[in-house]
Order: structure tokens, then sequence, then C-alpha cells
């Protein structure tokens, strides 16, 4: 039989053994261990919040508030709904039995998977951490997360603080560069949860595959956002604040449920532009209102975008670049190019092109026509488009009339669909993404039918099952007692 050979680690192996041990032990499937483990991070977040925000205005420039809105706070109100329901969750599930194994029980038990490990990404590197992360407690497995290495003062705020607050031998914190995300999957997992762009989630893949590991993976796409007509001007102006707040108000656009481009009819896109601008203006007064690019790189990557003269021809706001403060201006593209970088790849970042249509129905098809997205947003009154694009499009999620915020709800999944990725979580669905649906299926000796084995010496037996799998109670009785075949 093949055997995976491991190759020479940088002294990981001991590291998975060790937690191997720890979940052998059995410790973190008990209710109270796991209670504990949620209410330590609670703490964590909130006795750690002012070093949380120093650390994400170093990585990512964000302001306190930023901060506090799409990972301090968001992460609380979710481990909280979490440690709510938690005793819930864990509970077997009853399950009915046919009549051919009556009597018997059956239900369905939840059981943590084992040792799983987190890759987190650096945009929210609280959020895509701990989220996850408190999914996977919650659900009684030991954890590693690896977060990323282009957010250093966050991965080194969670290597420090993490085995203060939780069970410092069930959960590790491996910060550092992708070579340590690489000599982390020499190893087997029960659970790989990835975080990040498809070309890294296709490695992690390939290399789960020696072991046969479950992964999840949490990847980008271009999220469309369909603006329809809107008759009050209030609507309006409501639906430019939220597609502000979808986009340049979320860590500069630099957000996989982004919105990454606008599909509006042409009569209507003069309106909308000019509603932006005058809404930008007030929103955005001081450079601290918006987060900056995370480095150099995708400073130079998003800056190439519009260095293709057709593309930076469209610009209809903004456009100003900072090299020394790796900063960009909200950024408004009027149908660039649809062969262009900034149509074809997601922007992850302050660009924002508005795609102009004849008809708004017409959006269908021209979202349709690229891969299925992370999320759909469509800001308008009408039932009827809503219900086609419910009907018509795939995605993730869809939103209507808000963007981005639907990240906040525990009671529905986050995951993408297609080359979006593929696992959902949040709420009880982190829960159950880290655990194993167990059948336990419980007969008695009481009632055996013997009409299930051989010798198949006539039809009888075949009558008898086929009352049986009809659940004909009377025809079975009758059959047994001979007054029916
Ligand atoms: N669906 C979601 O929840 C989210 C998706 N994303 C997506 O992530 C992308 C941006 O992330 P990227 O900058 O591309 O990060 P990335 O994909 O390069 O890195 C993500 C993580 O993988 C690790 N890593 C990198 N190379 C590795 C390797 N060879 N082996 C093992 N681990 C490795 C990194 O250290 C980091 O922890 C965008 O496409 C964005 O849409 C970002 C945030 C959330
Ligand atoms: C508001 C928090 C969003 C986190 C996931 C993302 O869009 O990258």
């Amino acid at each position: 039989m093949e055997t995976v050979q491991e190759k020479p680690a940088l002294g990981l192996g001991s590291l998975v053994s060790s937690l191997r041990v720890v979940y052998k032990s059995g410790r973190t499937k008990e209710l109270a261990w796991r209670q504990s483990q949620l209410k330590g991070l609670i703490r964590l977040l909130t006795e750690k919040e002012e070093e949380i925000f120093d650390v994400l205005r170093d990585d990512l420039g964000k302001h306190r508030t930023e901060s506090f809105r799409d990972e301090v706070g968001v992460l609380v109100k979710s481990i909280k709904y979490t440690l709510q329901n938690l005793e819930k969750w864990a509970v077997p599930e009853k399950a009915p039995t046919p009549l051919v194994s009556f009597p018997a029980t059956a239900l369905v038990l939840p059981e943590p998977l084992g040792v799983v490990l987190i890759f987190s990404c650096w945009n929210f590197p609280l959020v895509l951490a701990l989220e996850p992360l408190s999914g996977a407690l919650a659900a009684g497995n030991a954890v590693v997360v690896k977060p990323s290495e282009l957010a250093p003062s966050s991965a080194a705020f969670l290597a420090a603080n993490i085995p203060r607050y939780l069970d410092a031998e069930a959960v590790k914190v491996v910060p550092g560069a992708p070579e340590v995300g690489q000599e982390l999957m020499e190893h087997r997992w029960d659970k790989v949860l990835f975080t990040g762009g498809a070309r890294v989630g296709r490695i992690i893949m390939t290399k789960a595959a020696k072991h046969l590991t479950p992964v999840a993976l949490e990847l980008g796409s271009k999220c469309p956002c369909i603006v329809d007509w809107l008759d009050s001007r209030r609507d309006s102006q409501v639906a430019v604040n939220r597609i502000i707040g979808g986009k340049w108000s979320t860590c500069a656009g630099q957000a996989c449920i982004a919105i990454d481009y606008i599909l509006v009819e042409e009569q209507f896109a003069p309106i909308l532009i000019e509603l932006l601008k005058s809404t930008l203006e007030r929103f955005f007064t001081k450079p601290e209102d918006m987060a900056r690019i995370v480095n150099e790189r995708q400073f130079n990557r998003l800056s190439g975008l519009l260095e293709d003269h057709k593309v930076s021809c469209s610009i209809v706001h903004g456009g100003d670049l900072d090299p020394k403060t790796l900063s960009i201006e909200p950024t408004i593209l009027l149908n660039p190019p649809l062969d262009s970088d900034v149509m074809t790849e997601e922007i992850f970042g302050p660009l924002l092109p508005i795609i102009t249509v004849k008809k708004i129905e017409d959006s269908i098809e021209f979202v349709n026509s690229r891969p299925k997205p992370l999320a759909i947003y469509a800001f308008t009154t009408s039932e009827a488009l809503k219900q086609q694009i419910i009907k018509e499009t795939s995605s993730g999620s869809v939103t209507f009339n808000d963007a981005i915020v639907q990240y906040g709800l525990e009671s529905i999944p986050f995951g993408g669909v297609g080359q979006s990725g593929f696992g959902q979580y949040h709420g009880k669905y982190s829960f159950e993404m880290f655990s194993h649906k167990k059948a336990v299926f419980r007969r008695s000796f009481l009632v055996e039918f013997m009409f299930r084995y051989p010798p198949w010496n006539d039809e009888s037996k075949l009558g008898l099952l086929r009352h049986v799998f009809r659940y004909d109670y009377v025809s079975l009785v009758l059959a047994l007692l001979g007054l029916r075949r």
C-alpha cells in the first residue's frame, strides 16, 4: 500500500503530534471545555480591544471604528451566538427508523473531526482567523491557525495572545511565510479551511489530496452589483451610501465580498455617478477615513489595472495614487473595455467600474457569462427583478438593497460556489464545518424477520419484504399469519 512520505519538517511534525495527543485525551470534546474556549476568545477580544485597533492600523491603516465594525464587534457578536446555541447544536438529532428494522432507534451525533488547520487571510486578519477558530473549538477540535504574513502585526498579536486566553496545548498559532503553510500541508489534518486566493487554494487542495484531507476553500471572485432605477430620491441616496459601504468603506475594497463592479441602465449612469461623487466627498474627508492598500505588490497590481490607456480614459472620478502612503483614492470607471484586466480579474481594491446595459434585466446574462461570484448585490424595489436574480443566477449569497453586511449574519451560511469556493461557515455552519455527523443506529434482539435471509426457496419472502418496504402493516400481519401472500 502506498504510504505518504512526510518530508523533513520545520519542526512542525512534533507540533501536529502533540495536538493529536491532546485531542486523544478527550478534553476538547467536553462541552465545558468548548464553552471555556469560546469565553476565552470573548475575553481576548474585549480586554485587548485597543491593541487590536493598533495592529489593524499598523497592518492596513484601518480606523478603530472600522476595525470595531468589521472585526471586533462582529466577532464578539458571533461568538456569543455560538456560546448561546452550542449546547443545542451538540445534542444528537433523533431519526425515524423503517419498519424493516423494527424495533430500533437512530440518531445523528455531531462529533469533532479531530485536529484541524485554518489558513486566514490578511485583509480581515482577526475575523478570518477567529471566526472559523470559534467554530472549530465549538465543535471540539484541536486547532492550528496559520495567519497571513501580509498582516504581520495581527499575526504577532494572535501568536502572543491566543496561548494566554485559550488552551495553549490544544490551540496553536503558527505565523510565518508561505513556506510555513507549505510545511503544514505536508502533514495529515482532519480538516483544512483555507481563506485566500485560488492560486494557493489549488496548492492546498493538491497537498491535501495526499492524505485525503477534507478541505474548505473560501476564495475570491468579481462580485457584481446591479443597480436598478429607484423612484425615490431617498432610496437612491441610501443605495449609494450602501454601495460605498460595500466598496471603499470596507478595507478600501480589499474584501472578497466587496462590490467589484456595477451594472446599471445607461440612462441612469450619470445620475448614479453624480450621487456617488457627492457622497464620496462627504464620507471621505481625511486619509484615515479609508484603509490603505496592504503592500507595494498589491498597490502596483492595482495601479497596473489603470495603466491600460483605454481604462485610464474611462476614469470619471478619482484615479490619484500615492505610492508613499500606499493609498488610492476612490476611483470610478465608466465602461472600461470588458476585456481589460479591471473587468476580467478580481479588483480587490478601491476601483469601481460601472458597466451600462440597455435594460437592467440584461445584467443577468452579463453576470451568468462569468464565473459564479461569492456575492451578488442588487438595489431594486422590483420584486420581479429580485425573483429573476434569485432564480436565474448562482452565487455564494445574494443581497438586495445592501452590500457586505450579510457577513454579519450568524443565521445564514457564508461561502462560495463554483470557482469562488466551497464549504460554508458562520454560526451553526461553522460548528458543522468542523464536525462529523455520526449515524448511531440501535437494534433490538426482540423481533427477527427471517424473511430477510435466504434460502429464497419461494416467493413468500419477497411478498413479505414488499409489505415491509411499503409499510403495509395489515398485509404484513395477514401474510405472517398465512392469510395472504
Ligand atoms: N472567501 C473569503 O472569505 C475570502 C477570500 N479572500 C480572497 O483571498 C485573495 C487574497 O488573498 P491573497 O493575497 O491571494 O492571499 P494568499 O492566498 O496568497 O494567502 C492566503 C494564506 O495562504 C498562505 N499561503 C500562501 N502561499 C502558500 C502556500 N504555497 N502554501 C500554503 N500556504 C500558503 C498565506 O500565508 C496566507 O495565510 C482574494 O482573491 C480574496 O478574494 C480574502 C478574504 C476572505
Ligand atoms: C466585513 C468582513 C468581510 C470579511 C471577508 C471578506 O470580504 O474578505
